[in-house]
């Protein structure tokens, strides 16, 4: 089989984690990114203002790359931030895990969020490749080609808290989690791993939603974005917090005790987070940011970081379904 496991290491605020992924022999720190299906690096073939202070990937030095003439492919995300540039092909290991002819997308160009993260140099789509944005023809994700040379057609995600984690492909490990994992089916069909999500807990007392927006995990996401009256109810019980506009979200006074937040994850089981865990930043000597915020009406809930690291989570490519476990 083909499995593999490299750490997921996080940034200095925690906004994301990075693993070394090895192309055509050059490795570099990519953001394995559940909410997207793209795999693309900072490349040679970038103004240099773009890559400064970036690993870039020298296509012109893989002796296994090969060119995929008159492709290309342009990417936006939910932040805004956005990236584009020509494709190719090429063998990528992820911690023993070798796909010999992976889409690889080389960045001509990056917007300034991506240029200004010196530590991320590039993304791994592990979303599914109905949204891979390679045109004329999309192109699979690296865990859509390795899946079925895996031991189970599985990867998981253990990210930490202010600590090194790991991402498994082709394996379940149970040293990385405690109790059983809590699985609900994945609706696939607009390329994220999407499951429902119709209750709430505030402190231990739940709600039913009233948007009741489904849910994606998404490893590339920093934050928990809730249908916006989920927010609001969470941080009505919160006495010092604001919506504050020029934050772009809820801050309150850092010496609060936050009350607990549960998201359903299908339909049998809870996610609860701590309060303590749910502070993303601290802003100034007495304002926090939260790591709950709404998504704008968005439409969808966003499962990310700020949940995830809490959790032991399970992408399952074979039944297409998605679990947590505690740990
Ligand atoms: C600017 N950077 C590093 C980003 C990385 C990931 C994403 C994202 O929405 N992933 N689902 C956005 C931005």
């Amino acid at each position: 089989n083909e499995n593999g496991e490299v750490d997921a290491a996080p940034e200095s605020n925690e906004s994301e984690y990075l693993s070394p992924v090895t192309v055509g022999g050059q490795s570099l720190n990519l953001d394995f990114d559940t909410g997207s299906a793209d795999f693309w690096m900072f490349s040679s073939s970038m103004p240099l203002s773009q890559s400064q202070g970036h690993s870039t990937f020298n296509a012109s030095k893989s002796s296994t790359w090969s060119v995929y003439k008159g492709a290309s492919w342009e990417i936006s995300y939910g932040d805004g931030s956005s990236a584009s540039g020509t494709v190719g092909f090429d063998t990528v290991d992820i911690g023993g895990a070798t796909v010999t002819s992976q889409a690889v997308e080389l960045a001509t160009g990056v917007s300034g969020s991506f240029t200004s993260d010196v530590n991320n140099d590039g993304l791994v789509g592990l979303g599914f490749s109905s949204i891979n944005t390679i045109q004329p023809q999309q192109q699979k994700t690296f865990f859509e080609n390795i899946m079925d040379d895996l031991e189970q057609p599985v990867f998981t995600a253990d990210l930490e808290d202010n600590a090194t984690g790991s991402y498994n492909f082709g394996t379940i490990d149970p040293s990385e989690y405690t109790g059983d994992i809590h699985f609900t089916a994945v609706d696939k069909s607009n390329g994220f791993w999407e499951f429902a999500s119709d209750t709430y807990t505030v402190g231990g007392n739940k709600s039913q939603c009233q948007t009741c927006s489904p849910a994606i995990a998404d490893t590339g996401t920093s934050l928990v974005l809730v249908d916006d009256d989920v927010a609001a109810a969470y941080y009505g019980q919160v006495s010092s917090a604001v919506y504050d506009s020029s934050q772009g979200g809820y801050t309150y006074n850092c010496t609060e005790s936050l009350p607990t937040f549960g998201i359903a994850i299908g339909s049998d089981y809870t996610a609860t987070l701590q309060g303590a865990d749910i502070t993303f930043a601290q802003i100034d000597s007495q304002t926090c940011f939260g790591g709950i915020q709404g998504n704008s009406g968005g439409g969808i809930q966003i499962m990310g970081d700020i949940l995830l690291k809490q959790f032991f989570a399970v992408f399952d490519g074979g039944n297409e379904t998605f679990g947590v476990a505690e740990k």
